[in-house]
């Protein structure tokens, strides 16, 4: 890719969604324009305009053209920097494995972890054993490799680690100790953590926590 491309991304910095295309980028060295949507208040013109189907961010926008969706994203982005730090595996069973483990995280994780911050009571306890009960299915994944990626970091890894970056999110909205029921899993983002690119992109869990209950205050949750 000419060094001359246009690279803007449409985000939301508390978003999991947002991170996961910050530790594409970040991954890659590609460097980027990024614009904040303010998600509390009126969506802006350009996101309307770049993402008129779900008006979500995040979204890349490449010399002009609009990528939505942030798995579709990171995709994306792995095959346009393709010279650089892969991120899906070659292998079309391993690459298929991959993608079904973070469309998992989608469709099954990140419902019951927004609970364990938005519901209470019988339905934030419930969304509590439902979430354990995942991402141990999940952590399972890891088997004896260091990161979901085998030996290096990859594709599940950033479908992930955003929510490593909410984990004393859950814990402090849940009361619960997610690194009692899954060390692996907790070891696992520690050691993605000595990972520069990760280190500067993921935002801090303590920081991550104030992100959320100031948005929680905001939109009254
Ligand atoms: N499946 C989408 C989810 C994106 C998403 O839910 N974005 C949220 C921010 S975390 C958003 O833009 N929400 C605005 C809205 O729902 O109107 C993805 O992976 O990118």
């Amino acid at each position: 890719m000419a060094n001359s491309d246009q690279i803007v991304l449409l985000d939301f910095f508390p978003s999991v969604f947002g991170i996961r295309v910050r530790l594409a980028l970040a991954a890659k060295g590609v460097e980027y324009e990024g614009k904040e949507e303010d998600l509390t208040g009126d969506k802006s013109s350009l996101l309307l305009k770049m993402n008129p189907v779900h008006k979500k961010i995040p979204v890349l926008i490449h010399n002009g053209k609009p990528i939505c969706e942030s798995l579709i994203i990171v995709e994306y982005i792995d095959e346009v920097w393709k010279d650089r730090c892969p991120l899906l595996p070659s292998d079309p069973y391993q690459k298929a494995q991959a993608k079904f483990w973070a469309d998992f995280i989608d469709k099954m994780v990140y419902p019951c972890s927004k609970k364990l911050w938005t519901a209470k009571g019988a339905e934030q306890e419930a969304s509590k054993k439902e979430f354990l009960d995942r991402i141990k299915l999940l952590e399972g994944e890891l088997k004896s490799y260091p990161y979901f990626g085998g030996e290096s970091l990859g594709f599940l890894d950033i479908a992930f680690l955003p929510f490593y970056s909410r984990f004393y999110t859950f814990e402090a909205f849940g009361n619960f100790s997610i690194e009692a029921e899954c060390p692996k899993l907790v070891a696992w983002g520690k050691r993605c953590m000595e990972e520069e690119f990760v280190s500067r992109s993921l935002p801090h869990q303590h920081k991550m926590y104030d992100l959320v209950v100031e948005f929680t205050k905001k939109v009254g949750i």
